[in-house]
């Protein structure tokens, strides 16, 4: 028997029918992706897009089997389409691979609404949401899937039928407030934050003077703490100057003796801030006595095992009680961590001296930029009693690093063909009872799915196709035709007030008739994007016109589809707590033609990690809030993200 024969004879020929067919799309030629492509191919399905943005990097060929070395940088998507094809070489499947952008303009809603089945294999937040949204619009059944290590899920998405992606909220990424960072840090984590995110960028990242200057003087101007700002002003001079100085002979001691003890004795004379309960006293670092092993640190804050042994300077015969282990799985004395600090300065300095043009960066794959985060975060750590960390640690720390376990994504993809099948069968019983997970502990467990949330604000809105030349139709034209005389008059409602919005920007609302003679395009809306319809009176839910292509030889400026929907009524919202201001939107009058949106083949974000953990990203908000001596306790709400 063929490989199909033993298939059909699985499936039925009804179901091996529907297999054969149905057009699916996988996003995503990654871990899961690669996986997934194989299964379906195996499987029989025959009829396949498959898109993803990225180039083969030599990282991926660990667990993305679909590529060999030969492949790295070339399309993911062309090369797994390319090696998927030849597993079922007689059952005459297609598959179409693209390399792109699931978010491109070109991907709107009638081309989502072409398939019978998506699979997300992402690995980031925003493009799963994006595809959700798609699917919800199109009432395109969507197989959600992540894995994160040895965790994984696979969620299966029907418009009516079951929670959406944003029905759930998220995990928010983990923050720290900023004086935890600045001033008071009691983890190790809290170091290597500083180290990647503020002080890497301080000597090495782009070179702020201007803006810094600008912002204190204007901050000065609108009355803010004078002393406050001079003590600011003092602080980015002292690091100019350091910065500066960074490629003389003695520049990494500068900067020592400024990190690690002038600012560690200036925040120790401010007492009061050493009163709150539990607060543990920094003690300055000493070059001269760190080199002769006469330093004695602070004692470890936390009662652990952890040594932290700088005493006498014999860490590294005693890291982890065994000399054998790996250099990166060591700890370093306080000794070394001096030496590396300086090395790794030198290093980065040496860079930037012959790069001016170039910023620096953290990456975690890069060497001198990971030791210096390794070497400054431990000997910040041993200042505040913290235990240190070995590069191993940092460097999954600093880098989130979450590994990824080819077992897992393989058993991620078999579960997203069997809940595939069950989509194909509207087994809707089936699919909304197994929300399947992948875990160590339990290889197998289901989790039931509910409802859709009444309230999610994507997949209770409405979604309406509308084909439009852009060039053509103005704002009024659809304000007309599409909203009071379509829309309106289906609500059987005479007075009609709404409110037109693109994303944040309102272009028209019952007092704001400005923009109504301006072409869409003008407006910068084009194919992909949304035109969403509020009613005045908040009785509806929100309505979405979705941009797409204008029918092949219309003769008007759009066209709608024959009915138009159901609109459901929004849910009563409870009572707004008193005095509390009821947000208002942005207005822009005069809109900026921004229809620049440049799509790049290569993310320029960073990825918000598979599940809903681990980036490669570390985000600096704010980071210059506090005032050098002005630390108002730990409730501040200017964070670090650590995504
Ligand atoms: N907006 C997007 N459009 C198309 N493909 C995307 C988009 N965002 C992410 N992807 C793709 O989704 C895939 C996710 O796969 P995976 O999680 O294995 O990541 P990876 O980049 O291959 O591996 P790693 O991040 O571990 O190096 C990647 O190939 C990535 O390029
Ligand atoms: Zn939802």
């Amino acid at each position: 028997m063929t490989r199909l024969g033993h298939t059909q004879a699985l499936l039925g020929p009804e179901l091996f029918k529907q297999v054969r067919e149905t057009p699916v799309l996988v996003v995503g030629a990654g871990g899961i992706g690669c996986e997934l492509l194989k299964n379906l191919v195996l499987v029989g399905f025959a009829n396949i897009e498959i898109i993803d943005l990225d180039t083969i990097d030599l990282s991926n060929l660990n667990r993305q089997f679909l590529f060999r070395k030969p492949d790295i940088s070339k399309s993911k998507a062309l090369v797994a389409a390319a090696t998927a094809r030849h597993f079922n070489p007689s059952s005459g499947i297609h598959i179409h691979a693209r390399h792109g952008n699931v978010k491109e303009s070109s991907n709107d809603l009638e081309w989502i609404k072409g398939f019978g089945l998506v699979m997300n294999a992402l690995d980031n937040m925003d493009a799963r949401r994006h595809v959700n949204r798609l699917c919800q619009a199109a009432g395109v059944p969507l197989i959600e899937s992540g894995t994160a290590g040895y965790l994984g899920q696979v969620s299966p998405m029907m418009r009516d039928q079951t929670e959406c992606f944003d029905c759930v909220p998220k995990q928010a990424p983990k923050s720290f407030p900023v004086c935890t960072i600045r001033s008071t840090p009691s983890e190790p984590i809290h170091c290597i934050v500083w180290a990647k995110s503020y002080l890497f960028g301080k000597l090495f990242g782009e070179d702020d003077e201007a803006v810094d200057t600008e912002e204190l003087d204007k901050a000065q101007a609108e009355g803010e703490n004078a002393e406050e700002i001079e003590n600011l002003k003092k602080e980015a001079a002292a690091f100019r100057e350091v910065r500066q100085a960074l490629g003389e002979e003695n520049g990494p001691a500068r900067v020592f003796s400024k990190v690690f003890n002038a600012d560690i004795n200036r925040l120790l004379a401010m007492e009061d801030m050493w009163k709150v309960p539990g607060r543990v006293k920094p003690k300055p670092l000493e070059v001269d006595a760190i080199m002769d092993g006469s330093f004695v640190p602070p004692p470890l804050r936390t009662a652990s095992k952890e040594t932290n042994g700088q005493a006498n300077g014999k860490k590294e015969e005693t890291a982890n009680g065994n000399q054998a282990v790996l250099k990166d799985q060591r700890e370093l004395s306080l000794k070394e961590n001096l030496e590396l600090f300086v090395d790794s300065c030198r290093r980065l300095s040496a860079r930037a001296i012959a790069h001016p043009d170039i910023v620096l960066s953290f990456d975690k794959d890069d060497d001198d930029t990971l030791d210096f985060v390794l070497a400054t975060a431990n000997l910040r750590a041993t200042a505040y009693g913290i235990p240190n960390r070995t590069r191993f640690q940092v460097k999954e720390m600093a880098g989130n690093i979450i590994p990824a376990i080819a077992t897992t994504n393989a058993i991620i993809a078999g579960l997203i063909v069997m809940q595939s099948i069950n989509l194909l069968q509207k087994k809707y019983g089936a699919i909304r009872l197994p929300h399947l997970k992948a875990d160590p502990t339990k290889p197998l467990s289901k989790q039931e799915r509910t409802n859709p949330d009444p309230k999610c604000p994507v997949c209770r809105d409405v979604y309406v196709l509308f084909k439009t030349d852009v060039t053509r139709c103005t704002l009024g034209e659809f304000a007309q035709g599409a909203v009071r005389e379509w829309l309106a008059s289906s609500l059987n409602e005479d007075d009609f007030e709404f409110t037109i919005l693109e994303g944040g920007r309102i272009l028209a609302d019952p007092d704001f008739e400005d923009n109504y003679e301006k072409t869409l395009a003008e407006l910068g809306i084009e194919r992909g994007k949304m035109l969403t319809i509020l009613d005045e009176d908040e009785k509806y839910r929100p309505i979405h016109f979705c941009i797409c292509e204008p029918a092949v030889n219309a003769t008007t400026s759009f066209t709608l589809p024959d009915k138009c929907p159901q609109i459901p009524l929004r849910p009563v919202a409870p009572a707004p707590p008193q005095g509390s201001p009821s947000p208002e939107p942005e207005i822009i009058e005069a809109l900026p033609l921004s229809v620049t949106s440049t799509i790049s083949t290569k993310r320029g974000r960073a990825d918000d990690g598979d599940v809903s953990l681990g980036s490669d990203a570390l985000k600096k908000r704010k980071v210059d809030v506090e005032a050098n001596g002005t630390v108002d306790g730990e409730d501040d709400d200017d964070i670090i993200v650590l995504e």
